[in-house]
């Protein structure tokens, strides 16, 4: 292809920079390669939204971070209109979450947040670090006959990126790495010490996994991530591993770009502002070549940036379209929303979908935007017979300008540097293949019911400070039948994204969700007064115990782990959209490398296996490198 801007070629250029594109970028860079990373969103690093640990919902929150999409859960309509948290625009402006709008509103959907923002998700989300299960790496092993996939080696690419802190686990233990970039910390026991009511019904949870709740200290800093071979059979109480520093600082890929960008002294240019439209492609060779890519400059060109303006983005679009070409391969990294939006944009994807959009088909590749997936989400909450208090000082996150607990991160201490209490592991009896399928984590003071815009025209209701909730997430889910399709070929305009839970072999996540209300109810009835007897909030708002569970469940689930979308498979797969080395079939020069490559959703968490893969395809380009 012709190049009329010498000055804006590298060797890769990589398009997005979340756990998968900011990892990958790094360590291509530290390898010498010349590498141009394009971030639509600028850097909120010194943003505290996004430094502070605790922070994570105001981070989710925040406008000048946060990409907002509206999705379906379900393909029937009557079953969505059900949903609790359903977000409508009120005329006028604004919005109304809940199932009884005012008349005239338009149903946009359910909320579902993202981030555009160095860093992408990871700089946003709970930090939750555990890592999938054994099979989830094999099973891309077996189907695509490439051992690098093996859940052995894969560990090793853990054990490069981590560094691991947890006072129950010594340096130099077995399958932990302790000098990488990626911090991961365990909770020590101060969260727990100061809620003595916390205490009494995690140690109630111990009883009913046969776990001694005399030894609770001990229960929450086991180490979940452990290299043991029947790991994936463990049940009971554990350590919640998180992405961030002991000090309470979130780390992510954010941290590893800047990092690679201040040692100046590798070859990583950083864009930021540069909303990537298109992949360029020399089509007169065998397979069509990436050769570069197209991108908006400026902030806020995507729709789902609540800062988006039309008139703005028109006049930037007229005069701001730019391209920069890639000597030798185009990575897209934009996550499972926008690397199949890119793709079909570009040409790649399903034939008749994109012709009906008038967009020049490249490859037919039925598979981008199909096989969408997620850990399906619910909780079950009760209240107690007190409430939950805590002998910790009283968090105001940030809203009077004496917050102590803001005072105490400052010091790497307190509530603002610590994650959730603990996590629980149990096997339903819907798990397809013996292992634990169910990961909880314990809330006290309140529940965790999804997701919603901030800004809404009515106050969505909150729960007592007696509350206790067991947040349950679905892990390897077997609902794969969720899509995304382009609305238009205007590269601002958010897909339409159904994730059709529940539905085609999803019936097996419902019944999951299912135990884990269970099991939370057995735990709830075992605790005796003063702090039980408990009255059910989730799934009968009632307290009474009298709701189908599971139409409950069907109608209110959520999720915010998106992946799949453009996944590896084998060489006989229609619907395989990569190889195993994470290149785009039928064509040349191009990778995708992010969430959307996992053929199914890894584990209850996905970001650590995403930022995973953006160690391992460093690897892998770099095999390829001479090539070029
Ligand atoms: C609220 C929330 C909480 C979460 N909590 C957890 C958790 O606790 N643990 C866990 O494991 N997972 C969690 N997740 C999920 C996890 O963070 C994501 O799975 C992970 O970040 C995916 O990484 P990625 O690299 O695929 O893409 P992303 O993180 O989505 O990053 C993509 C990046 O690409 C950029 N981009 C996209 N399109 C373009 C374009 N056209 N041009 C230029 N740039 C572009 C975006 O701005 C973004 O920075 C959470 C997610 C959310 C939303």
């Amino acid at each position: 292809l012709e190049n009329p801007q010498k000055a804006d070629t590298y060797d890769y250029i990589v398009v997005g920079s979340g756990p998968g594109g900011g990892t990958l970028a790094a360590n291509l860079a530290k390898a010498g390669e010349s590498v141009l990373l394009l971030e639509a969103g600028d850097d909120q690093g010194e943003n505290l939204n996004e430094k502070i640990s605790g922070w994570f919902s105001l981070a989710g929150n925040d406008p000048l971070m946060r990409w907002d999409f509206f999705v379906k859960y379900h393909s029937d309509p009557v079953l969505q209109r059900k949903y609790n948290h359903l977000t409508w625009e009120v005329p006028g402006g604004g919005y109304y979450v809940g199932t009884d709008p005012p008349a005239g509103s338009k149903e946009l959907g359910i909320y579902y947040p993202r981030t555009g923002t160095l860093g992408g998700c990871g700089t946003h989300n709970a930090q939750c670090a555990p890592l999938p299960s054994d099979r989830d790496w094999d099973d891309i092993a077996k189907m695509t006959g490439d051992d690098s996939w093996s859940a052995a080696n894969m560990r090793e690419q853990f054990i490069k990126l981590e560094n691991y802190h947890n006072p129950s686990v010594p340096k130099g233990t077995r399958g932990h790495g302790f000098d990488g970039w990626l911090d991961i910390t365990t909770n020590g026991p101060e969260l727990l010490r100061n809620s003595t009511e916390a205490q009494t019904v995690l140690s109630a949870a111990a009883k009913v996994f046969g776990q001694d709740p005399d030894k609770l200290y001990d229960l929450i800093t086991r180490d979940l991530n452990n290299n043991d071979t029947n790991r994936d059979y463990q049940e009971g109480l554990f350590g919640f591993p998180a992405h961030r520093n002991p000090m309470g600082r979130r780390v992510s890929s954010r941290d590893v770009v800047i990092d690679t960008l201040n040692a100046k002294k590798y070859p990583l240019t950083l864009g930021l502002h540069s909303f990537v439209t298109k992949v360029l492609f020399d089509t007169k060779s065998k397979k069509p070549r990436a050769t570069g890519v197209e991108y908006l400059a400026g902030m806020s060109h995507y729709k789902a940036d609540p800062r988006f303006n039309l008139t703005a983005s028109n006049a930037a679009a007229a005069t701001g379209t730019k391209q920069a070409y890639a000597r030798k391969e185009v990575i897209v990294s934009g996550g499972a929303f926008n690397s199949p939006q890119l793709l079909m944009l570009s040409g790649i994807g399903p034939k008749e979908h994109l012709e009906s959009l008038n967009i020049t088909v490249l490859v037919d590749s039925p598979g981008v935007g199909s096989n969408l997936q997620d850990n399906t989400e619910y909780g079950v909450a009760a209240g107690a017979s007190q409430p939950f208090t805590s002998k910790g000082p009283v968090c105001t996150y940030g809203s009077t300008p004496d917050d102590p607990c803001l005072e105490a991160w400052h010091r790497g201490e307190g509530p603002y540097t610590q994650g959730p209490l603990s996590a629980l592991m149990l096997k339903s009896s819907a798990s397809v293949n013996g292992e634990r399928d169910i990961y909880f984590f314990g809330i006290a003071g309140g529940t965790f019911e999804g997701y919603w815009p901030g800004q809404t025209v009515n106050q969505v209701p909150a729960h007592g400070p007696n509350t206790f909730d067991f947040s349950i997430v679905k892990m390897n889910p077997q609902g794969k039948k969720g899509t995304l399709r382009l609305v238009s070929n205007d590269p601002r305009d958010m897909p339409d994204i159904n994730f059709r839970f529940f539905e085609e072999g999803g019936e097996v996540d419902l019944q999951a969700l299912v135990d884990g209300v269970e099991f939370g109810r057995k735990v709830f009835d075992s605790i005796a007064a003063p702090l039980g007897p408990f009255k059910e909030i989730l799934p009968c708002a009632s307290g009474k115990r009298d709701c189908d569970v599971k139409e409950e469940i069907r109608a209110q689930t959520w999720s915010h782990h998106a992946t799949s979308t453009c996944a590896i498979g084998a060489d006989d797969d229609p619907m395989a959209v990569l190889d195993s080395k994470f290149r785009v079939r039928g064509t040349e020069g191009l990778r995708v490398v992010d969430a959307s490559v996992f053929p199914k959703t890894p584990g209850a968490f996905p970001v650590i296996p995403t930022f995973m893969l953006g160690t391992k395809a460093g690897d892998v380009i770099l095999e390829d490198r001479k090539k070029w």
